[in-house]
Parts: C-alpha cells; sequence; structure tokens
C-alpha cells in the first residue's frame, strides 16, 4: 500500500524557536521546510533547508501548505501571522504530543504549545501565542493574541495575561492576578500583585522597573 503524503509545514524563521516547532511538526507527521530573511545567506538550519524568504513564502500557494510562525519577538510574529492569515494561509496549532491540553480549553490558530505544558480546563488562549517547555497554565486562565509564556512558568487559577506580553521563564504567578498588554515579567518572578499594560517588571515579589518601549 502506498504511504499517505507528508504534510508540509513552512516555518517563517530559523531560529532556536524553529528548531522547537520543527521537532514537534515532525512528531505530528509534517515535514518541514524553512523560510527566512537571511536566504539564500544561510540556507540551513541543522539538518533541515531553509529555502526561500518571506516574500518566497507568499508565492506559494495557499492550499499548497500549513505555516507556523517561528518568531520570537511577538509583535514581528503578530505582524507575520496577519499577512498570512489575510492570504488563506492555514496556521495551525502545533501542540506536542507529551503536552496535556484539557478538552474544555481553547486555544486559538497559529498558536505552538511546547513539550510538557499543562493547559487546564477552561484556559483561553489566543492567536499565535508560544506556550513553552513544561508550562502550566491553570483553570480559567485567559493569554491574550501573540503572547509568549517562557519555560516553566505556572499560572494559578483565573491568571489573565495581556496581548504580545512576555512572561519570562520559570515565573509563577498567583491566582486571580492580572497581567496588562505589551507587558515583560523578567526571568523568576513571583507575581502576587496586578502588573499594567506596558512595563517591564521583575522580581520576587514583581514589581514594575521600567516602561516596556
Ligand atoms: C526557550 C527560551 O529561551 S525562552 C526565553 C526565556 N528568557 C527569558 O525569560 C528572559 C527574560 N528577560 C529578563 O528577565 C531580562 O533580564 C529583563 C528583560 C527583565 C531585563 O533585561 P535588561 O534590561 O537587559 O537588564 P540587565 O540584564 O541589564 O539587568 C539590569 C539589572 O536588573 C537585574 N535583573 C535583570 N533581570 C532580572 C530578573 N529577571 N529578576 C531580577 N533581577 C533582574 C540585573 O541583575 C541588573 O541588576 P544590577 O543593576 O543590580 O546589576
Amino acid at each position: 500500500m502506498t504511504k499517505p503524503a507528508l504534510k508540509t509545514l513552512a516555518i517563517l524563521g530559523s531560529s532556536g524557536h524553529g528548531k522547537i516547532i520543527a521537532d514537534i511538526a515532525e512528531q505530528l507527521g509534517f515535514s518541514v521546510s524553512f523560510y527566512d530573511d537571511a536566504y539564500p545567506n544561510k540556507k540551513n538550519i541543522e539538518h533541515w533547508s531553509v529555502i526561500g524568504t518571506f516574500s518566497d513564502l507568499l508565492n506559494v500557494p495557499s492550499n499548497n501548505i500549513n505555516v507556523a510562525v517561528a518568531i520570537g519577538h511577538n509583535n514581528t510574529r503578530e505582524e507575520k501571522i496577519k499577512t498570512l492569515a489575510k492570504n488563506g494561509y492555514t496556521l495551525p496549532i502545533l501542540t506536542h504530543p507529551s503536552a496535556i491540553i484539557s478538552k474544555y480549553a481553547q486555544i486559538d490558530y497559529g498558536s505552538v504549545i511546547a513539550a510538557n505544558a499543562v493547559i487546564n480546563a477552561f484556559a483561553v488562549i489566543g492567536r499565535g501565542c508560544i506556550i513553552n517547555t513544561s508550562v502550566i497554565i491553570e483553570h480559567d486562565c485567559k493569554i491574550g493574541d501573540f503572547t509568549h509564556i517562557s519555560p516553566g512558568t505556572s499560572l494559578a487559577g483565573g491568571v489573565c495575561v495581556g496581548r504580545s506580553s512576555w512572561v519570562g521563564i520559570g515565573s509563577k504567578v498567583k491566582q486571580l492576578i492580572n497581567i496588562g498588554d505589551n507587558t515583560l515579567i523578567g526571568a523568576g518572578s513571583l507575581v502576587v500583585k496586578d502588573i499594567p499594560s506596558g512595563v517591564i517588571a521583575y522580581g520576587s515579589p514583581c514589581i514594575k522597573v521600567s516602561e516596556n518601549s
């Protein structure tokens, strides 16, 4: 019997995050190729080929491929995802097989859920989010579009993180806390009070240190 053709995933961005996405995608049965504006200077990432720029990707008929945007910078990821969606490309939710996702959780398109992440009941994850390795998102949390929750971070029940925010590696957030939009929580923070939009905050307890320009 002939094997069915592999689904194809184009990954935009040949960075470390791209490697994580390629690994997840292969485990999900995709064959991957990379696109990056560093092409043609950059033609490889590890053993994978980089085969074109973002413009080249936009010339591939949208019904032929799925796309993932492997760009850590939230605003750049947002811009690329919006352009791809507007041009009819499918941006699947990519979930590592070891992640545990409640059937009552909701995740929007273009989001990536890395290894060992847990997303509990009635959590809602927006578009284009990165829920990184071993993140715990407890029940009823809400994560806005294009936000990155870094590895090993735990959000207790009912935490809300706004859009385009970044919660640094290994942070812990107490239940029912609100973190605003475009806010950066530094690595290893313990968040026990609400943090507003547009700031950089860190520490234990986590406090605002500066504006996030
Ligand atoms: C798969 C992956 O790799 S995902 C990536 C995960 N990466 C992260 O989570 C990194 C998040 N980024 C951070 O935590 C950064 O340190 C930031 C954004 C908070 C601050 O960065 P910068 O502005 O460059 O700060 P800088 O490194 O110059 O440090 C300034 C001061 O703040 C302190 N500081 C910086 N970050 C933190 C932090 N997270 N907690 C406590 N103190 C901190 C520094 O020790 C330094 O103190 P000093 O002035 O007494 O020497």
